[in-house]
This record gives C-alpha cells, sequence and structure tokens, in this order.
C-alpha cells in the first residue's frame, strides 16, 4: 500500500487545524477570546479534533478514531460550543481545491459534535484506526512554546501514516535546537512545520503554510560520531519525565550539552530532522501509561528518518494494545547506529536505582 491519499488527507487535515490553534492563540493574546473565559485549549482541542476527524470520515468512512476528545461537555455548554463552532465554520484553506479534498466545511453545529464524538474508537490489533491529538503539548500551546497537531493511522496495530504540525518550530531544517528551542517562540515571523511519514517511504519536512502545493522534503537523522556534541531532549514539564533520571544518562553518555527542553512531539520531529539528537522520556511514576496519540506519529517519522524507537527497556512501542501504550514505559528515541549504546545507559542508570 502507498497510502498516498491517506498521507495527503492527514497533511491538510493537520494543517487545517493548525491554522485553527493559532487563531485560537492570537485571540487569546488579543483578549478577544471569550467573555466568559474558556480556556483556550478547551476550544482548540475541541475545534481542531472537529476539523481533522470531519476530513477523515468524509474520504475513509469506515475508519475509526482515537481522538484525546469527546463532546458531552459541549452538548451541555452552549456557550462554549457556539464559540467552538463560530471558530470551526470560519477555518477552511486558502486552496479551494485542498478544502474540497477534506470533504469541505463541516455541515452543522451538530454535526461538529458528531465529527468530535467519533474519536471514541477504543483503538486495538486490527483494523484501521486513527490516533489523534489535536492539540499536544497542552503547556507549550499556552505558554507560547512548542506543541503540535498529531495525526496517525495504524493499520492492524503498526503505524503507517503519521504527520505533526508543529506550528512554532522553524521552517528551516538545518537550525540546531539549542537550550531555549521549546519557550516563547510564538509570532516570530516564518515559523511552522509540517512533519510526515510513510511507512516504508522515508520522512519528509516543509513548511506548514506549503501544505498542499509545495514538494515535500527528504528529512534524515544526524549520524552522531562524538556524544560529546549530541543534543538531546526531553520534556519541560517535569512530571511529564524524570530530568534527573535522564540527566543521570545523558552524562554517563558523555553528552555535555545542556537538555533542550521542550513540549510535544515536536521533539520527535526536531530529531527526526537532525536539529536534535536524542529523546529521552524516563517515568516519573510506576503506574502511568503513555497515551498512543502522544507518539504514534512521532515514532514513524524518527523510524523513516534513521531513527530508532523503543520503550526504556528496549521494546518497540506497541500501539496494539488500545488507547494506552499498556505494555510499554517510557520512550528512548536516537540515530539508529547509537541507539542500542544509548538504551544500555539508560538500562544501567535505571538499574542502578533499584
Ligand atoms: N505523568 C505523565 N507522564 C508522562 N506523560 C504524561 C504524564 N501526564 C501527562 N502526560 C502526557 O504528556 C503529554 C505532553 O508531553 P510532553 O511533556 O512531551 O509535552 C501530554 O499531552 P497533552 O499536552 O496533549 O495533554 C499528556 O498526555
Ligand atoms: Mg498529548
Amino acid at each position: 500500500m502507498s497510502y498516498q491519499k491517506e498521507q495527503e488527507v492527514a497533511e491538510l487535515a493537520v494543517q487545517r487545524a493548525a491554522i485553527l490553534t493559532k487563531k485560537v492563540f492570537h485571540e487569546k493574546a488579543k483578549g478577544t477570546l471569550s467573555k466568559n473565559d474558556s480556556s483556550p485549549v478547551t476550544i482548540g482541542d475541541f475545534g481542531a479534533q472537529a476539523l481533522i476527524i470531519a476530513a477523515i470520515k468524509s474520504n475513509f468512512p469506515n475508519d475509526e478514531v482515537v481522538g484525546e476528545e469527546e463532546a458531552s461537555s459541549l452538548r451541555e455548554d452552549t456557550n462554549l460550543r457556539d464559540q467552538i463552532w463560530e471558530l470551526v465554520k470560519g477555518t477552511s484553506l486558502s486552496d479551494s481545491k485542498a478544502e474540497d479534498i477534506l470533504g469541505g466545511p463541516i455541515a452543522s453545529m451538530y454535526a461538529m459534535l458528531d465529527a468530535i464524538d467519533a474519536g471514541n474508537s477504543a483503538g486495538g490489533a486490527k483494523g484501521r484506526i486513527w490516533a489523534l491529538d489535536p492539540i499536544d503539548g497542552t503547556k507549550g500551546f499556552l505558554r507560547g512554546g512548542q506543541y503540535a497537531v498529531c495525526l496517525a493511522l495504524m493499520v492492524d496495530g503498526d503505524v503507517k501514516v503519521g504527520v505533526l504540525g508543529c506550528p512554532n518550530l522553524p521552517v528551516d531544517d538545518s537550525v540546531a535546537l539549542t537550550a531555549d528551542s521549546g519557550v516563547d517562540q510564538t509570532d516570530e515571523e516564518g515559523k511552522g512545520v509540517l512533519f510526515s511519514a510513510v511507512f516504508g517511504q522515508g520522512a519528509t519536512s516543509r513548511p506548514l503554510t506549503s501544505v498542499g502545493m509545495g514538494e515535500r522534503k527528504a528529512i534524515q537523522m544526524k549520524s552522531v560520531s562524538d556524544l560529546s556534541q549530541a543534543t538531546f531532549c526531553e520534556s519541560l514539564e517535569a512530571g511529564h519525565s524524570s530530568h534527573s533520571d535522564q540527566s543521570a544518562i545523558a552524562s554517563k553518555l558523555g553528552v555535555t550539552k545542556p537538555s533542550v527542553r521542550m513540549d510535544s512531539q515536536a521533539k520527535y520531529g526536531s530529531i527526526a530532522r537532525g536539529a536534535g539528537d536524542i529523546y529521552l522520556r524516563l517515568p516519573t511514576s510506576a503506574t502511568y501509561r503513555e497515551k498512543i496519540w502522544d507518539h504514534a506519529a512521532g515514532d514513524l517519522i524518527v523510524r523513516e528518518a534513521g531513527g530508532e524507537v523503543t520503550d526504556s527497556l528496549g521494546r518497540r512501542l506497541d500501539f496494539s494494545k488500545g488507547r494506552i501504550l499498556a505494555e510499554n514505559k517510557g520512550v528512548v528515541a536516537a540515530p539508529a547506529a547509537i541507539h542500542s549504546h544509548v538504551l544500555s545507559v539508560v538500562k544501567e542508570v535505571m538499574e542502578a536505582k533499584k
């Protein structure tokens, strides 16, 4: 399967949803968002999920979707619902042919609520299931840092298509990450990149604004010959991964640069294009299980760019277990050539803690 149509729909849908999230952010910044003070994340999340699921359902009506949100609270809260509908109604691509590919605008507010609710798949090992995170990196979105609109298609539990829209990352793949890449990037001119991969066909990037027009550009992870010069990424939120374990691992690896702390799957995209090298996500609790929508697209994009992605015990991320990664703990992503070395150090550090 080439998954050409799926990739095209996913890219355009993510682009349209990303435009909506940007609009919400700017309305919030101008103070015109809401008289009743609904959270911009709530509005952006629901709106983006509606646009993306509507596009999936109009092209692939039998596919299922695992989406982060569901609309029951919206059906009660008419004010919030109207606010989201205004925004969804007003968000279309400037390219009308591309908009047609997505199935055009959503017909009514009730169709919007139904689209949101169609993200209720239980996931699993059979059939075609999309994993959707309309705004990944909630905290980053709110602080004007990094966030991502994330969409992946799984077929019988394997990720076949992955798309990440990162509105606040630089377009240029050659811009190396720095310690402050994760914060306060909003409103700088010319930002926004879309990463995309199809299983077996490599990973690409292009400006988020040129989706549907420009060519995709192949991306590759950087080869790391000297770990002392390597850049590693981690969550900005200390609650989402163990900064102390990650720092112990980095120093054992001989990494000398400070970590790049960044919200969302923008981390996967950044290492896939060689702007950084390694992504470490060591669990902070024994019971938390990662959500499939937080990893599916990034996992494929990194692997298609020449990387390897496992959990902290060296197991491939298993997306066939439902809405969560029930059989995995944490994430270790690195170029294939050094992944086993990185993993051995991860295991050493985790063993030493016991
Ligand atoms: N205790 C925890 N450990 C790991 N991930 C967590 C977590 N609590 C929440 N998360 C997830 O971490 C995601 C953000 O990842 P990151 O830290 O890389 O930006 C959140 O996605 P949302 O922002 O979509 O809610 C959320 O699903
Ligand atoms: Mg998320």
